[in-house]
């Protein structure tokens, strides 16, 4: 693997163009595309032998940082405010067709799917990237939309959207783009599209259960267990969401089992399916439990 700090760089300059960009941005996405790369990295050395893409190639693991930062970022500008409505409407459009953006002042978006277009694989990775940001965007956006209005989604309706708005499906597809993964013809079949359900529900309920008390201090209602606190002030949200996300694993062993997708796509579900304990809990600058003591995050 590259050095962390040159990678970190990497991402860092490339983010200097977005406005509101933080250098937490780019150091989470290192840190969470390292853990993802190394669990997967024994397998994607198998395939490398079909595709003949390195798994230690740096313009690739760039490539693949720099969109996961893009991510947090897009997360925090619905959640933060960091641009202006129009600029954020602009970057959505630019990101979701691949073009330059309107209004300047964003060219790191265009040149991150220029460089995404250059190195896709496959061509149908990088056609569904773009689908795949806006579903991601539109959630975001939907997301923040009912937080504000009056009508409150019920638990199934705030989980259908969270599929999308925790993104998995996007960082599926950028791997796969980047290292042929063949995710675009796994697609065709009802059982990995399943399976994609099945773990962004799981990262999902995961995200929720260790933000919960970050997201509540933050006055974020866009969290299941507040959600249903707030319709439900008696009920023991901790144990049914804990209880949730054990069936969900369960349906998700039993689909992988069944179906024993091509490599590296084990581990890969495996290690995000494993995010809670190896990511989240052992990151201090987004994920720490400071609000625990009452404290919010910084500003960007
Ligand atoms: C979109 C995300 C960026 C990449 C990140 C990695 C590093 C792969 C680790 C798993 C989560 C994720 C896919 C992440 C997805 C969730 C996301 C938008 C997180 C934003 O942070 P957070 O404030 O906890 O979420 P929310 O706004 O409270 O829902």
């Amino acid at each position: 693997m590259i050095p962390t700090e040159s990678a970190l760089q990497q991402v860092l300059e490339w983010g200097r163009s977005l406005t509101g960009f933080a250098d937490e941005h780019a150091v989470e996405a290192v840190r969470g595309g390292q853990y993802i790369l190394q669990r997967i990295q024994p397998s994607l050395h198998d395939t490398s032998a079909r595709t003949g893409r390195d798994p230690q190639d740096e313009k690739l693991i760039v490539a693949f940082y720099r969109e996961l930062a893009l991510l947090f970022w897009l997360d925090d500008c619905n959640d933060l405010g960091l641009i202006a409505p129009e600029q954020l409407a602009a970057v959505e459009q630019a990101l979701g067709q691949g073009g330059p953006c309107a209004i300047p002042g964003f060219e790191g978006c265009a040149v991150l799917r220029a460089s995404l277009a250059a190195l896709a694989y496959d061509r149908r990775d990088y056609t569904q990237l773009l689908n795949d940001t806006q579903c991601y965007c539109a959630a975001l956006r939907a997301e923040h939309a009912q937080a504000a209005g009056a009508q409150r989604w019920s638990y199934a309706e705030y989980l259908h959207n969270s599929i999308d708005s925790i993104a998995y499906a996007n960082v599926f597809c950028c791997l796969s783009l980047l290292w042929g993964l063949d995710m675009a013809t796994l697609r065709a079949r009802p059982a990995f599209r399943q399976v994609l359900r099945l773990i962004s529900t799981i990262g999902r309920l995961q995200n929720d259960l260790h933000g919960r008390a970050k997201d509540r201090s933050a006055g974020e209602a866009d969290n299941a267990a507040i959600l249903l606190l707030q319709r439900y002030p008696a009920m023991p949200v901790e144990d049914f969401l804990n209880d949730e996300l054990a069936g969900h694993e369960r349906m998700l062993h039993r689909v992988m089992v069944e179906e024993r997708f091509p490599a590296p796509w084990g581990p890969l579900i495996e290690a995000m399916a494993a995010i809670r304990a190896k990511y989240y809990e052992t990151s201090i600058s987004r994920y720490g439990n400071h609000a625990a003591g009452g404290g919010q995050r910084a500003p960007a």
